[in-house]
């Protein structure tokens, strides 16, 4: 409790940055500032998570995904000189929907920056970046409208960005754009995409060309996409669809899909927050396995599929991809990810499992860039592929639905309820359930026996006061001695107690 009041404290900047930018207090009135700011700490310094609960926490939860997202900004902004030492370098993209390479390049050299001559190969490059100087800026090894300037430089009132003609997308964010690398005139669908950063690169990509289903489950962040996409994205079009359970028969066309799912961000705060405890971790993994299961067994014609996530943990990593392998067999396969990088990176996900050093794993300290894992699925259209199986979480294992039964019980209002849990846990489970709500009625009476009485005590209470300021009133107009009430005490007591 010490550490998180003091941790709230050391970065109340931030978070009033934070609370600000989104408008939270505004938006979410319930709340008051120091609530806020605990549960945000929690969130993105403390244990990375908040358990579900009250009205107050959920109000929070739903800004998660916008909170880390934002969270760089506040950082750059109230701390830029603490900030310049152990960072990574600043990566801008060029939106080459709406301003070419070159002159981009020219508009930096007019401002005064020195542009660093290309480099013969990656580990050349990596060490020239390591060593930037203040003016300096490059273009990345690999992706060629990406440009690297030094840790700490600011863009955010540049009128290239405030025009749109880059946006802030770190190179970790941008290889899984680059690994799609959809054709012209393609049919692509971006599964969590808002705010639209990775959309947008995929519309540079096609060169407007085609079409581009950007689908996020969230109203908000959903607005944020249209805000940021209807500038010049005319081949987007926006869904706000939950990718598990939408209906998928409208998108047979679909070629290849985007998955990045919500995540820990533990990419992005790798020097900041502490490991994630593990259950929270699990939730994470069911939700990313499902959305990924999705985009593999879901869609009959895909061709390609990535999947990312901004996390530095193999549970959000490579035991995903192990799990949905094991699903999907030989109907995909794995890239080699180092191949379709000209054999020119180093980290990769460790050799020995499913993954095989064939995915991205990056290593913010060593590649210079933020923490994100990938993986690149192609179709291989020999092999069928096997239906998609619904899944479910039930006390901390995954079960196949086929794998669970239904059992009715009661809940805690009384009410009788279908549960599904599983077949050979079913009796077990069905005596525990129903003690457990044999006990949770009890409880929940005595707390209403309690609260019943307090009540009728506190009527009485008042019943009493009354009788006794009515005898003093009738003492002073009639110079009677005092009734003691007596009877009606007892009455009233024995009506209450019988
Ligand atoms: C890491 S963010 C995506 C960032 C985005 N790809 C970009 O580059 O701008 C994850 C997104 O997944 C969305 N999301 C979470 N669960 C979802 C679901 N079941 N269906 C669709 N979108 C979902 C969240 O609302 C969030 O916007």
């Amino acid at each position: 409790m010490y550490n998180l009041a003091e941790l709230t404290q050391r970065h109340d900047e931030e978070l009033n940055f934070l609370i600000a930018k989104l408008e939270i207090l505004k938006k979410k009135s319930a709340l008051n500032p120091y609530e806020a700011k605990v549960m945000i700490t929690e969130l993105l310094w403390g244990r990375q998570f908040l358990m579900s609960g009250n009205q107050k926490v959920e109000a929070i939860k739903f800004y998660e995904d916008d909170l880390r997202e934002a969270y760089i900004q506040a950082r750059d902004i109230c701390n830029p000189i603490e900030n310049k030492n152990p960072n990574l370098p600043v990566y801008i993209r060029i939106n080459t929907l709406t301003i070419s390479i070159e002159d981009t390049l020219n508009a930096f050299y007019k401002e005064g920056w020195n542009l660093l001559p290309r480099c013969n190969s990656y580990s050349e490059y990596l060490s020239v970046l390591q060593r930037l100087g203040e003016r300096d800026f490059i273009r990345d090894y690999h992706i060629s409208e990406l440009l690297a300037f030094p840790p700490g430089t600011l863009f955010y009132n540049h009128p290239g960005y405030i025009k749109g003609k880059f946006l802030y997308q770190d190179k970790g964010s941008c290889l899984s754009s680059f690994l799609l690398n959809p054709k012209p005139d393609s049919v692509v669908f971006d599964a969590c995409a808002a705010p639209g950063i990775k959309t947008n690169h995929l519309a540079n990509i096609m060169n407007n060309t085609g079409l581009i289903y950007a689908n996020d489950i969230h109203p908000l962040r959903v607005k944020k996409m249209i805000d940021l996409l209807g500038l010049t994205e005319t081949n987007a079009r926006i869904l706000k669809e939950d990718f598990i359970s939408m209906d998928y028969s409208a998108y047979a066309d679909v070629k290849y899909i985007l998955v990045e799912p919500s995540s820990t961000y533990s990419g992005i705060f790798y020097a900041v927050g502490a490991r994630m405890k593990k259950v929270g971790l699990m939730r994470r993994q069911f939700v990313s396995n499902t959305m990924l299961r999705s985009a593999l067994q879901q869609f009959p014609n895909v061709k390609r599929v990535v999947y990312t996530i901004c996390s530095l943990y193999s549970e959000e990593g490579e035991e995903i991809i192990e799990q949905v392998m094991k699903e999907v067999g030989d109907s995909f396969t794995l890239l080699d990810i180092k191949k379709m990088l000209w054999n020119e990176w180093e980290s990769m996900s460790q050799p020995g499992n499913i993954c095989g050093g064939k995915c991205l794993r990056i290593v913010p300290e060593y590649d210079l860039c933020q923490g994100y894992f990938v993986a690149v699925f192609e179709r291989n259209f020999d092999v069928p592929i096997p239906p998609y199986s619904k899944k479910l979480r039930r006390a901390g294992a995954v079960y196949d639905i086929n794998e669970l039964e239904k059992v009715k019980t009661v809940n805690p209002r009384g009410r009788v309820v279908e549960k599904l849990i599983p077949k050979n846990k079913a009796p077990i489970i069905e005596q525990l359930i129903k003690k457990q709500h044999a006990k949770t009625i009890k409880n929940k009476n005595q707390k209403m026996n309690k609260k019943f009485r307090q009540q009728r005590e506190q009527r009485f209470i008042l019943h009493k006061n009354t009788n006794v300021a009515t005898s003093s009133a009738t003492i002073n107009n009639t110079n009677t001695p005092p009734v003691c009430n007596e009877e009606m005490h007892t009455i009233t007591q024995s009506q209450l107690y019988p």
